[in-house]
């Protein structure tokens, strides 16, 4: 069976069969289940899905930042051409420090409350890529002219990402600022040491509509100037239309689609990523559906075969025996659906609009109405 999704050209990060579990007292719940993806240089990439789909756990898995046990990691990463999983912890501390930068979703909890701004970012413009620094050496550089001209980087890195009133910011503490300008400020950090790879997990999703588009919008400009290849990480299918040039929909820990951003939008597939699209509100028309009905699967004990089978309106007997092929399509697209093997004929194959009317009528017949 064919389960390889299609691969970036020119990859500077390739997951071949990740396999990620967790051992527990009631049992071993297998997550993340035989993950294929790749990001091309200057390529920008999103995975997407529900909460508790294993977006975070996969990239946690590629960062190393799974504690194991009680976390079981299997499976092929490479940076570069370099196999991640098989380096030792200083090894990959300084391929991380040096060429991978991550920000986070909570800047409150990535900041440290006690250190000024200009301290914390700072440290990172002249630490950031030295895992090893001995303490003496550590101070000998903190209290040299180095640390002038890092704070210098850091100020134009301020400016770059729009910070207002830089200098004052540099004394400021995190709590004294606002959302936005803090998440700028993480942007700014993540961006200090010109990393290749930004992994981004949720990034603005804390904040207000506006400035979230605000900081989509400079998250993009950056992107481009620095060349930047990305890994986002969103619930949200409107960011990744916004921001990313492929898209990978996970469902169950698994990916069950992907294609470039505007195809996925143009001509989803999956009944699963045709259900997300659905569910975004619509500024027009009068009907909306609520969201996909069902809960992501039970990890413990998953279904045998197509883990979306449970909540899916098209699903037959065939779709709980076994794991579908995920079907390639041109232009870097496959989707992990029977539907989609050649024998089945287009009138056959689901459309938005209809998965919409199926998501419709069930929460209609919720409210006692249909
Ligand atoms: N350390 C852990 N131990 C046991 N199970 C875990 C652990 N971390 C994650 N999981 C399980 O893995 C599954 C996937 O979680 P994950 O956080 O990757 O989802 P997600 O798609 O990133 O969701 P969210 O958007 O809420 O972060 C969840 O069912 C979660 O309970």
């Amino acid at each position: 069976m064919k389960l390889d999704e299609p691969v970036a050209t020119d990859p500077l990060l390739t997951v071949k069969d990740l396999e990620v579990g967790f051992e527990s007292f009631d049992g071993f719940a297998e997550v993340i289940d035989g993950v294929n993806l790749s990001i091309g240089k200057g390529e920008v990439v999103t995975i997407a899905g529900e909460t508790g789909c294993g977006k975070s756990v996969t990239m946690k898995s590629i960062l190393r930042l799974l504690n194991q046990p009680p976390a079981r990691v299997n499976g092929e990463i490479t940076f570069d051409g370099t196999e991640l999983l098989s380096l030792s912890d200083s090894e990959f501390e300084r391929v991380k420090g040096q060429r991978m930068s991550l920000v986070f979703q909570d800047p409150m909890s990535s900041l440290n409350p006690t250190f000024t701004i200009g301290e914390q970012l700072t440290d990172t413009a002249q630490f950031g890529g030295d895992s090893d620094t001995g303490v003496i050496e550590f101070f000998r550089r903190k209290f040299s002219s180095e640390r002038d001209e890092a704070r210098e980087r850091v100020l134009e890195m301020l400016r770059e990402v729009q910070m207002p009133d830089p200098e004052n910011i540099m004394d400021s503490y995190p709590s004294q600022l606002s959302g936005g300008m803090r998440q700028r400020a993480l942007i700014a950090q993540a961006l200090l040491n010109e990393p290749d790879l930004l992994i981004a997990d949720e990034i603005g999703t804390a904040l207000d509509v506006t400035i979230h588009d605000q900081i989509l919008d400079l998250l993009k400009d950056l992107i481009e100037e620095h060349d930047l290849s990305v890994l986002m990480i969103t619930h949200n299918l409107g960011v990744a239309r916004q921001v990313s040039d492929r898209v990978y929909v996970m469902y169950g820990g698994r990916i069950v689609e992907t294609a470039p951003t505007e195809e996925l939008f143009e001509n989803p597939k999956h009944p699963y990523t045709q259900g997300l699209i659905a569910s975004i509100p619509r500024l027009t028309g009068d009907e909306m559906a609520e969201g996909i009905d069902g809960s992501i699967p039970e990890y413990l004990d998953p279904p045998r075969g197509c883990r979306f089978a449970p909540r899916c309106p098209y699903a037959t007997a065939e779709c709980e025996q076994g794991r579908p092929e995920m079907y390639q399509g041109t232009n870097q697209s496959g989707v992990e659906c029977i539907l989609y093997d050649e024998t089945v004929e287009l009138s056959d194959r689901p459309t938005v609009e209809e998965t919409r009317s199926h998501m419709t009528r069930r929460s209609g017949s919720l409210m006692g109405d249909d």
